[in-house]
């Protein structure tokens, strides 16, 4: 491995992390999930999750974030290729956002049967 090969990993690895960054800054959903992830971490910790459960929550976290990057990254995309307001880019759009939707449902019902069972418990 030479120096050259290891300064472009770590170049990528700036550009990957600025562009969390930079999308987290413009998108408010970007940073509600953030909010959501933060919440749902600290909730983990104090109900005691399983291994199980952690890995089945970072999982959807993962999920979840990653749609709403690309769907923020198409987003870019249609508003540089195209920025006049038109059908084909509403309905690109309206599809992406669909993914992150069907995602963050997913995510909330799989919330709710880690966590109901433990907040019972503890409000009997
Ligand atoms: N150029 C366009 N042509 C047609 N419809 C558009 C256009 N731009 C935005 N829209 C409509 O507005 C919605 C929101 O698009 P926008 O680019 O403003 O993303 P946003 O405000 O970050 O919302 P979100 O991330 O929740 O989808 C789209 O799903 C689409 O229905």
């Amino acid at each position: 491995m030479n120096l050259s090969f290891l300064s472009m990993r770590v170049k990528s690895f700036r550009c990957a992390t600025s562009g969390i960054i930079q999308a987290t800054k413009t998108e408010l959903n970007l940073r509600i999930h953030f909010a959501a992830v933060t919440a749902v971490t600290a909730a983990g910790f104090i109900l005691g999750l399983s291994q199980q459960e952690w890995i089945a929550i970072l999982l959807l976290f993962a999920l979840v974030i990653s749609l709403e990057l690309i769907n923020t990254s198409f987003e870019k995309l249609c508003d540089v290729i195209d920025p006049e307001y038109n059908n084909p880019v509403k309905k690109i759009k309206d599809i992406a956002a669909g993914a992150v939707l069907w995602s963050t449902v997913i995510a909330v019902i799989a919330g709710i049967i880690i966590f109901a069972p433990k907040l019972l418990i503890i409000f009997k």
